[in-house]
């Protein structure tokens, strides 16, 4: 359990890389102390991975003897949607449903669910249930979290990136305001499909209601910029589902939201299928050779002789990377999660340095201003004591790179000037950095200021 909790931290130094120093050193002998780097890295967000986080704790992998075993596609996924409206219930009756009709996995409990581990330590906490079960056709991680605030701290900070989702919303209520909210965050964060359960359908008698809620969440979807026309609606009752009563609203509900989660929310694509790319961590300069900037391979692969873009701190331009090395060894072909050095024809060391990234052409672009969406951090959590104000400054930390950022409200704000932002809100804001920086939209970030974290993000629009 502690274990899991560790890993559920974001603040936790998760993925310090001493082979690093070591890459950096079969180049050159100089390398950026450890320490240093660690500490930009605990200062970037980064994304748990939940299935290498869970998988010894909970489910089937526990049972198979400690190991996560990938056998199928995994995705992250999640229910959201109003107060009350049956999030927990639906989690729960998922795990039921499921291994019941399997005979294997794990049954939780509704209130195994929701008694979501309490965290005192600094940092950004999520309280958020982390389940694991699997369909015939993949293996998905769930969150499901206690409260509204945490949904929505849960979609910024990304604890738990969701790929897609399944929306709860009450057949008795309809849409109801964190209904929108969810959605439109989800949108922001770069969930692109969704599913809709319409729950208590056991509540309501008249048909006709059920129509009005469907065709309202038909609209709402669009209104979000989903496709509200062909995603999957299911109607039914969670509760009928966990308390085994009334297949047709009950069990068989859940068999078939399962289908339309499989079927519907599509496969992210693997790092390794995504355009390469690598932030500067370092850079050397070896004699006779040239310089190689040294790094972590954040997506995708990259051979030797490929042509690269080097964007941001101001550069844009593109070169041949011509050598690969790593463990003091050279390689024809670097991936995602390498630490590697790469030789750059033609390039001066003064042209690169960290904060820059090297990546596939056209695949990033060297942006100034943006919108995002942040959670502010509490002064529990290690933030800020008091609001700030239009034109705060702080920090902006994404990848390798550290530069100061204008933080505006966006256009259309009530009175702007008097708006004051509070540790523990949300808020969407526009943000003008001092250089150009390689960025896309999705990509998360952090704001320092004095030392500490005071917020995190994420890109929702490139503005220039
Ligand atoms: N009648 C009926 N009640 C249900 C159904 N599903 C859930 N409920 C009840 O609705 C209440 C809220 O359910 P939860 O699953 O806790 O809702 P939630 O969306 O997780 O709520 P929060 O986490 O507080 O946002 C509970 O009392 C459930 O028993 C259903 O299908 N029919
Ligand atoms: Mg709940």
């Amino acid at each position: 359990m502690l274990a899991t909790r560790q890993a559920l931290r974001l603040t936790a130094n998760r993925q310090l890389a001493p082979s690093l120093a070591a890459s950096a050193r079969s180049f050159s002998a100089v390398a950026r102390p450890v320490s240093q780097i660690a500490a930009v890295r605990a200062a970037a967000p980064r994304v748990a991975v939940l299935g290498r986080a869970l998988g010894p704790v909970r489910g089937y992998a526990a049972e198979a003897g400690g190991k996560y075993e990938r056998k199928l596609p995994h995705m992250n996924i999640g229910t959201i949607g109003h107060v009350d409206h049956g999030k927990t219930t639906l989690s729960a009756a998922i795990t039921k449903v499921l291994a019941e009709a399997q005979g294997k996995g794990k049954v939780l409990a509704y209130d195994q669910i929701d008694k979501a581990p309490e965290e005192k330590a600094r940092g950004i906490t999520i309280a958020t249930a982390h389940l694991e079960y699997e369909t015939a056709n993949r293996h998905y991680a769930h969150v499901d979290c206690p409260g509204h605030a945490d949904y929505i701290k849960n979609m910024i900070t990304g604890a738990a990136q969701m790929d897609g989702g399944i929306i709860v919303v009450s057949a008795s209520d309809g849409q109801m305001p964190q209904t929108r909210e969810h959605l439109l965050l989800a949108r922001q964060v770069g969930i692109k499909k969704l599913v809709v359960y319409i729950n208590k359908v056991d509540q309501v008698d008249d048909p006709e209601m059920l129509e009005l809620v469907e065709m309202e969440m038909r609209d709402l979807l669009s209104t979000y910029g989903f496709d509200g026309e062909n995603t999957p609606i299911v109607k039914g009752s969670a509760l009928a589902a966990l308390e085994d009563r009334d297949p047709t609203i009950g069990k068989d509900t859940i068999i078939e939201l399962m289908k339309e989660v499989d079927a519907w929310l599509d496969q992210p694509p693997r790092d390794l299928d995504k355009p390469f790319l690598m932030p500067v961590e370092d850079v050397f300069s070896i004699q006779g050779r040239g310089t190689v900037v040294t790094g972590r391979v954040e997506r995708g692969t990259i051979t030797k002789g490929s042509e690269i873009e080097i964007i941001g701190m101001g550069a844009s331009f593109k070169t041949t990377l011509t050598g690969i090395e790593m463990f003091h060894k050279e390689l024809e072909r670097g991936e995602a999660g390498d630490n590697m050095g790469a030789l750059l024809r033609g390039v001066k060391r003064e042209q690169i340095k960290r904060g820059m990234v090297i990546a596939a052409p056209g695949t990033i672009k060297p942006v100034k201003k943006f919108e995002a969406q942040c959670y502010i951090l509490t002064k529990e959590e290690g933030g800020r004591y008091t609001p700030f104000m239009n034109n705060y400054r702080p920090q902006l930390f994404a990848r390798t790179c550290d530069i100061t950022v204008a933080i505006t409200f966006p256009e259309g704000t009530e009175n702007a000037d008097e708006k004051m932002v509070m540790p523990g809100d949300q808020v969407s804001v526009v943000c003008e950095l001092v250089h150009e920086v390689g960025i896309n939209e999705g990509d998360r970030f952090t704001l320092r200021e004095g030392g500490k974290t005071v917020g995190t993000g994420v890109v929702s629009k490139i503005m220039a």
